[in-house]
C-alpha cells in the first residue's frame, strides 16, 4: 500500500494529537515489572507497537520473546530475563537481527548470566539463562554504540546482589537517553550516582509507583518539519508535552527556531509559531538526539539550508541505515547528503520536483520526516503503515492538518 499526500492548506492551524514516548513507556514498563507492580499503574502507556510488544511479552511470558523491530524492546528484555527469566530464547525482525547486541551480551556475561547466539555472534537470537551468582559488580562498556545497552543494566543494577557500576569507555552518544532511565528508577526510588563517566548502583529495592509517561517530543518533531515546510505563518498546539520533560528530543525546539518556528512553553502544551526568518546554514550535533536528524534533513533540504552535521554513527544500526537511506531519498527531491568520515554534508535542493516517492525502508521515521514534503509537492509514501512502531495516529493526524490522503493499494 502506499498514501499519496496532497495539502489543500498552505496554512497550518489547529490542535494536533501526539504518541505517548515509547522510551518512557518502555522503561516504565520494566522498572514497574522488576517493582512487581500492576501495569495498570502506568498511566497514558503509549500505543506504539514497540510498547504494545514489550506490555504483552511480560504479559504473556511466552518460550520464545517475539521483540518485532523494536531496538529497547529488545535491549531491556534481553538484561530483565538475565535476572527473571527461565531459560527463554528471545528473537525479532530479520532486521533486529542484523543490530548488534554484543557488548550488552558481553555485559550480562561477565556479570554471570549464560547467553547463547543461536544464530550469528554478537546478535539476536539469544538464549539466556538468568545469573545465579554475581560474578562482577563493575563492568567497561563502549558508551558510543548504544545507549540502550546501558539503560538495560542500569534498569536491573539495584536487583543485583553486588549492584553495579558501569565504566563507559568511550565518549557519549544518546545520553539524555541514559538520564532518561536514572530519572525514571528515581520515580521507583531507586537513587544512582552518575559521575564523569561512571554510573553506579547499589543493590535497592523498587517501589511500586503510579506513574504518567508524558507525549512523545519524537513525535512532536513531525509538526515541526510540516510547520518548516507550510508556505504561509499559522500556528499548532502539541498538547502533554513540556519544557522541563525527560526526553532529549525536546532539543527539536531549539533546533527548529534556527529554521524559524518559535515554540511557546503555555501549561499542559506547546505552541509552535512560523517566523519569517531562518538562517541559511546550521551545524548541528545529533549526539544527544539522533531520532531527530532525518525530520531536520527533511525541513533543510526543502528550504534552502545547508547542514554540516556530526553524531550520526548510530544511524546505521536503527530500523535500516538510515544514512544510506536518506542518501537515496533526499536524492529524488534534487538534495545531497555527502560523508565525510565522521561528519556529514547536506546540500538542499535547489530544483524541488512537483512530485515525488519516497521509501520508506521499514523505517517509521522515514515516513514521518518525508511527510511534511506535502506541503511543497505531491509526495506519495510507500508502506505508510511503518509509522505503527511508534505513532500509530500519525496519518489521521495529518489528515486533520489539511492534507488529503488517497490510498493506493499496489
Ligand atoms: O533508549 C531509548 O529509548 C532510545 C535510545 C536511542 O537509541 P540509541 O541509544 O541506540 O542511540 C534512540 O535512538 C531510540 O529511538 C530510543
Ligand atoms: C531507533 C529507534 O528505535 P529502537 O532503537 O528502539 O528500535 C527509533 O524509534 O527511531
Amino acid at each position: 500500500m502506499k498514501y499519496r499526500l496532497k495539502r489543500y492548506n498552505s496554512r497550518l492551524k489547529g490542535t494536533v494529537t501526539l504518541e505517548s514516548s515509547k522510551s518512557e513507556s518502555n522503561r516504565a514498563l520494566i522498572i514497574n515489572a522488576l517493582a512487581g507492580g500492576e501495569a495498570t499503574r502506568i498511566a497514558n502507556l503509549s500505543n506504539a507497537r514497540d510498547t504494545q510488544t514489550m506490555l504483552s511479552l511480560l504479559q504473556s511470558r511466552p518460550e520464545v520473546y517475539d521483540v518485532k523491530d523494536a531496538g529497547t524492546t529488545m535491549r531491556f528484555l534481553t538484561a530483565y530475563l538475565a535476572i527473571h527469566g527461565e531459560g527463554e530464547t528471545i528473537t525479532g525482525s530479520e532486521r533486529m537481527k542484523n543490530r548488534p547486541i554484543g557488548p550488552l551480551v558481553d555485559s550480562l556475561r561477565s556479570i554471570g548470566a549464560q547467553i547463547e547466539y543461536l544464530e550469528k555472534d554478537g546478535y539476536p537470537p539469544l538464549r539466556i539463562s538468568k545469573i545465579e551468582h554475581q560474578q562482577t559488580n563493575e563492568i567497561s562498556i563502549k558508551g558510543n554504540i548504544s545507549s540502550q545497552y546501558i539503560s538495560a543494566l542500569l534498569m536491573i543494577a539495584p536487583q543485583l546482589e553486588n549492584g553495579l557500576t558501569i565504566n563507559l569507555t568511550t565518549d557519549i552518544y544518546s545520553l539524555p537517553y541514559i538520564q532518561m532511565t536514572l530519572d525514571l528508577m528515581r520515580a521507583f526510588d531507586v537513587e544512582s550516582d552518575f559521575e564523569g563517566n561512571t554510573v553506579s548502583v547499589k543493590p535497592q529495592a523498587y517501589e511500586p509507583t503510579k506513574y504518567a509517561i508524558e507525549g512523545d517530543w519524537s513525535g512532536a518533531s513531525y509538526w515541526y518539519g510540516f510547520m518548516a515546510l507550510s508556505p504561509e505563518k499559522g500556528y499548532l498546539n502539541l498538547p502533554d508535552i513540556r519544557n522541563y520533560s525527560t526526553q532529549g528530543d525536546k532539543e527539536i525546539a531549539n533546533i527548529m527556531y534556527q529554521l524559524g518556528i518559535t515554540t511557546y512553553f503555555e501549561p499542559g502544551k506547546v505552541k509552535l509559531m512560523k517566523r519569517n526568518e531562518r538562517v541559511h546554514c546550521l551545524k548541528i550535533d545529533f549526539r544527544d538526539c539522533p531520532d531527530l536528524a532525518q525530520t531536520v534533513m527533511v525541513a533543510a533540504a526543502a528550504s534552502d539550508v545547508k547542514l554540516e552535521m556530526v553524531g550520526l554513527e548510530s544511524l546505521k544500526i536503527k530500523e535500516t541505515d538510515r544514512i544510506a537511506a536518506m542518501q537515496a531519498e533526499l536524492n529524488k527531491i534534487g538534495a545531497q547528503l555527502l560523508e565525510n568520515k565522521s561528519e556529514w554534508t547536506l546540500i538542499p535542493s535547489v530544483n524541488l520536483p512537483d512530485e515525488v516517492e519516497i521509501d520508506t525502508y521499514e523505517d517509521h521515521r522515514m515516513a514521518m520526516a518525508f511527510a511534511p514534503l506535502c506541503f511543497l509537492m505531491d509526495v506519495t509514501i510507500c508502506d505508510p503503515m511503518v509509522v505503527e512502531k511508534s505513532y500509530p495516529g500519525f496519518w489521521d493526524e495529518v489528515e486533520k492538518i489539511g492534507v488529503k490522503i488517497e490510498k493506493i493499494n499496489n
